[in-house]
């Protein structure tokens, strides 16, 4: 039986296109196409047509068994987030390094203690695979309530073959189980594990020969990810592993310029990088490098947030050309949450980009960050239908504006609503 679903009175159809984009930069990220008092036709799967409800007729919904219609009057319906970057496979929370830092210890000295990541990967060799993987399904449930209909998801708290197969796995499988779009990173140098602090290269070559033939041989990562900053891994090294990465096609996404101006930003361009995130600490240089390259910038208000950290310099980058993409960095020490509408009002209230500015960056351009462009990101048709319709409220704007809330009412992936 053939269904279509139409979506009729939409107060505001946000980040239409006829012809879909690769992503937005500079000026162009302050512009956002809106039809206001919208239809949109959903055949399938697949976003069908959309466009305004006086240009509605019967014809548009022919030749489906049914249609379902559903009235949007009032509201505002938007392309699912793309999140891509998020650690949502993590064994616990870790809520004492949380009172550790109210206390006075900053996040480095947490981690030059052994906590941090390390301490997430001595908890994963405690949770077994079915345990993980119902954990993350929580999450996605949660989060796609929320509006994200798309996730890249890291390992990285494993730091041993063992641990790290077990997550890239885990993500395997909620790739089977989750009607989100997922893609799954390889981040074996997340962090130093303690037992080859005198010998880093043997740490970095159990990376290179023992994991990545394994992750290629059962097909377990779509990109390579290194953690590339001060007290974690050096330029050379992230070059290095970047390198071996390619070899077995894993395109890098990396976590660069978190903690100083460490050079993570020009050696992931370097590597031909899809992106590079965090980028707490931006110079003319990083922007110069980015400017050159088909890297896409990612910032992760959340994490910056939560551990007080310097804010990217948003502004200056957008006005420099650059494209800028959002992510929430789900993860259960330096962001946990995964609220992507919550990303937005931070974006706009503490970075002062604007709500059309914000909405570009958690959609098509996060989109790009993860290579999903051709199918997410915005309204287009023959793009996925993966979308939400929220609550009533005035205006795209209000999305932002509510922090902390979730607008989202109804979840539509692939076609599915939820
Ligand atoms: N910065 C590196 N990795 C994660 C945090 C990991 C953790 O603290 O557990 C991030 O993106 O913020
Ligand atoms: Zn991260």
């Amino acid at each position: 039986m053939t269904m279509k679903i139409l979506l009729e009175n939409i107060r505001q159809l946000v980040q239409v296109e006829d012809k879909a984009r690769t992503w937005v930069s500079g000026k162009e990220m302050g512009s956002l196409r809106v039809l206001e008092d919208a239809f949109l036709v959903i055949d399938d799967d697949q976003i069908e047509t959309f466009g305004p409800m006086k240009d509605f007729n019967e014809n548009l919904v022919e030749g489906a068994d049914m249609v379902m219609e559903i009235d949007c009057a009032g509201k505002i319906v938007m392309p699912g987030y793309c999140d891509s970057h998020t650690h949502v496979v993590f064994p616990a929370s870790r809520e004492q390094e949380f009172v550790d830092r109210i206390n006075g210890l900053t996040y480095e000295e947490i981690a030059r203690r052994g906590g941090g990541i390390l301490n997430s990967a001595k908890r994963m060799e405690q949770r077994s695979e079915d345990e993980l993987f119902a954990d993350a399904m929580v999450r996605l449930d949660e989060v796609k309530r929320m509006g994200t209909t798309a996730i890249e998801i890291k390992s990285g708290y494993g730091l041993s073959m063992e641990s790290e197969l077990k997550m890239l796995r885990v993500i395997k499988r909620l790739k089977a189980n989750s009607p989100m779009i997922i893609k799954s990173t390889f981040l074996g140098a997340h962090a130093l594990p303690v037992e080859y602090k005198a010998d880093r290269q043997k740490y970095i070559k159990l990376l290179i020969e023992e994991m990545l033939p394994e992750i290629d041989r059962e097909g377990l990562a779509d990109y390579m990810d290194v953690f590339c900053d001060q007290g974690f891994f050096t330029v050379e090294e992230t070059a290095q592993l970047l390198e071996a990465g390619w070899k077995y096609d894993l395109q890098p996404k990396i976590h660069a310029n978190e903690l100083g101006l460490t050079g993570g930003v020009q050696v992931g361009v370097k590597h031909q990088a899809l992106s590079v995130d965090h980028l707490e600490h931006i110079g003319d240089d990083e922007i110069k490098a980015l400017l050159a390259s088909k890297t896409m910038p990612t910032v992760l208000p959340g994490a910056a947030f939560f551990l007080g950290m310097p804010l990217s310099p948003i502004r200056e980058m957008i006005e420099a050309g650059l494209p800028i993409a959002l992510a929430s960095d789900y993860n259960p020490g330096s962001s946990p949450s995964g609220n992507m509408n919550f990303i937005q009002s931070l974006a706009c209230i503490k970075y002062k980009m604007t709500p059309e500015e914000a909405i570009n960056a958690c959609t098509i351009n996060s989109a790009y960050a993860m290579g999903v462009e051709k199918i997410a990101g915005t309204i287009c048709s023959g793009k996925q239908a993966n979308l939400f319709i929220t609550r009533e409220l005035p205006s795209y704007s209000a999305i932002s504006y509510y922090f902390g809330a979730n607008p989202v009412e109804t979840v539509i992936i692939n076609g599915e609503i939820y």
